[in-house]
């Protein structure tokens, strides 16, 4: 079976010289990797790349073994994602909404009704369902734009910092509902800021530093805290003793 997703040398950077930097990556199917990193390191930017939202510089991109730039109606139904701000019409209700996903995501029309009563009890969104989403709050905002992300049954799955704004009820839905598309042969990329949460749920984490990346954690580690520091700190010193020169040259 084809990577879910496979990156190769992607390489995107802005005028600034920040961005992403030769980055290699894949999301198997039944995987969780998660990618983590400071502020600024390029995590959304490489989601973005990943989703064809931003054109690489330079490198290869394939979702379920496909180029990036070959990738027709068929490849893209099979990909959920959030990355930005949840998109949705605050004048609809959620439900509407999802109808809307759902149909954008080749769900036929029969099978919508079902799809999302089942995606709205796996993210605790039921009593939600007729409201109007301009008058939700942040939270249930966010689950619905998960929501959106998951309705369709998606076989790549990509979420920038997920947990943003939800509660730890929404925090443990999330986390179930993700490991068990994973276990269902999904294959799932997600950053995220939270170390602890990333260790519940990821088979793999990699450490993205300057737009590179530089080392992967143990999710079964001890103090993944001080090993992602470690690997920071010295992917910082051993830039900082070349004079940062790959940071400075095209
Ligand atoms: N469209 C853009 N134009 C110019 N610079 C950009 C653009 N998008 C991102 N950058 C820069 O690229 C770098 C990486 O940004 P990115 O948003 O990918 O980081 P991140 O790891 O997701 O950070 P955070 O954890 O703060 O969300 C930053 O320095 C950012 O300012």
């Amino acid at each position: 079976m084809p990577e879910r997703l496979a990156m190769s040398g992607v390489v995107r950077t802005f005028a600034s010289g920040d961005g992403v930097r030769g980055v290699d990556l894949d999301v198997l199917p039944g995987q969780i990797h998660a990618l983590v990193g400071l502020n600024g390191a390029g995590k959304t930017t490489l989601l973005r790349l990943a989703l064809g939202m931003l054109r690489p510089q330079a490198g290869g991109i394939r979702i379920g073994g496909i180029p990036l730039e070959q990738a027709g109606p068929a490849e893209w139904a099979a990909v959920g994602h959030l990355v930005d701000a949840p998109l949705a019409y605050g004048e609809l209700d959620a439900r509407a909404n999802l109808a809307l996903a759902a149909r954008l995501h080749a769900v036929p029309k029969p099978d919508v009704a079902h799809q999302i009563a089942a995606v709205f009890a796996e993210l605790g969104l039921g009593a939600y369902a007729g409201r109007k989403v301009r008058a939700l709050s942040l939270g249930n905002r966010q689950r619905l734009g998960l929501a959106a992300a998951l309705v369709h049954g998606p076989q790549l799955i990509v979420l920038d910092e997920p947990t943003n704004s939800l509660d730890p009820r929404g925090v443990i839905l999330l986390r179930e509902s993700l490991l068990r598309r994973a276990e269902d042969g999904a294959g799932v990329l997600v950053s995220s800021h939270h170390l602890d949460e990333v260790a519940r749920i990821a088979d793999r984490i990699s450490v993205l530093n300057a737009g590179k990346i530089i080392g992967g954690l143990d999710p079964h580690g001890i103090n993944l805290e001080r090993a992602f520091f470690d690997l920071v700190y010295a992917d910082d010193e051993r830039r900082n003793a070349s004079g940062d020169l790959e940071r400075r040259l095209p």
